[in-house]
């Protein structure tokens, strides 16, 4: 009725609101693991956005958080070749492996090697490409050189921005996770509707990226963490760490919990730090990632066809041996 009817400009600064607060309220959860509203609440702030943009088609904007859903299901995954093969890391599961790892770098190129630990997320690896500062790909690592084009679950992913803040042309991989939280309350539904659990956040994580119908990704509260830039050096940066730095400017989910170390000592002490801390993550995680940090060195060590020479992933103790849960794993 008319007295309901919103002028343009009106609409508009509503619409403004409604972003602001969705994106104030992704902060608090993904970042904070804090959230202030509940599920429902924040779908109805969705909602009230979806209903205003049909009423005024002008105020649609691709960055719009309401542009996540809404394509049709799949019939299948297209296929996507990484130009930048998405290798996976070598593993270490003692001191004993990491001081070895140590010695190889230290040999191939020399004493002073500074190095990043990164708390290793217990996801799936992805591919995030920007075209001119907006989404046009997600895509899965597959084996390395052809992954699956799952764009339209990625878009799905709330903390996945869909336009960074500069119009930048870039790639970059990271780990899309099910954040605690949200995995208990997911199983909590399926164990009230007589579904299968899952047995775990990545099981959870992969399942609902693996789905052919972009609704049920949206469904289900993921995030991801980028863990690197496809060629930073490209992007003027001259260390891993700078590179997270710049992805994080753009707006881009950088992963968070990294610390610079200046020999291996600290980097085993580090991971001792957080060998009990990790369980207050908001995610699950099996590990540490250890990287050197210059890129010029990792350039100089390069990689086998398999894992890279700059990198590995120590496992910790409790995840080694993989602890099989009482629950059903869900064979999506
Ligand atoms: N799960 C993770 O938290 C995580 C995973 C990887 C990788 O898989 C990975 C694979 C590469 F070939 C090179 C660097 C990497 O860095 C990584 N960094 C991380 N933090």
């Amino acid at each position: 009725d008319a007295k309901s009817a919103l002028s343009l400009e009106e609409a508009r600064a509503r619409a403004k609101v409604l972003r602001e607060q969705i994106e104030y309220h992704n902060r608090k959860y993904y970042l904070e693991d804090n959230p202030e509203i509940s599920d429902a609440e924040w779908d109805a702030l969705m909602r009230d956005l979806i209903e205003l943009e049909r009423k005024y088609p002008e105020l649609v904007d691709p960055a719009s958080p309401t542009q996540r859903v809404g394509a049709p299901a799949l019939e299948g995954f297209a296929k996507v070749v990484h130009e930048v093969p998405m290798l996976s890391l070598a593993n270490a599961y003692s001191t004993e492996d990491l001081l070895d790892w140590d010695r190889r770098v230290r040999q191939a190129v020399g004493d002073g090697v500074r190095y990043v630990c990164e708390l290793k997320i217990d996801g799936l690896a992805v591919a995030l490409r920007y075209e001119d500062g907006r989404l046009v790909l997600g895509a899965t690592r597959g084996d390395g050189a052809v992954g699956e084009d799952i764009t339209a679950n990625i878009r799905t992913i709330r903390n996945v921005p869909l336009e960074l803040a500069e119009p930048v042309s870039l790639e970059v991989r990271g780990e899309a996770y099910m954040p605690k939280r949200e995995f208990l309350r997911l199983n909590e539904l399926r164990e009230q509707q007589g579904e299968p659990l899952f047995a775990n956040p990545r099981n959870a994580a992969a399942g609902s990226l693996r789905q052919l119908d972009p609704a049920v990704a949206a469904s289900r509260r993921l995030g991801v963490i980028v863990y690197q830039l496809v060629r930073a050096e490209a992007h003027g940066c001259e260390t891993h760490s700078q590179a997270l730095d710049y992805v994080a400017r753009l707006g881009l989910p950088a992963h968070r919990e990294r610390h610079v170390c200046a020999n291996i000592e600290d980097v085993i002490a580090y991971i001792e730090a957080w060998a009990d801390k990790r369980h207050d993550l908001p995610y699950a995680t099996d590990g540490m990632v250890v990287k050197v940090d210059s890129l010029a060195l990792q350039a100089r060590l390069g990689a086998t066809a398999k894992s890279p020479r700059w990198a590995i992933a120590y496992k910790y103790a409790a995840e080694q041996a993989e602890t099989t849960l009482r629950a059903i794993e869900l064979n999506v």
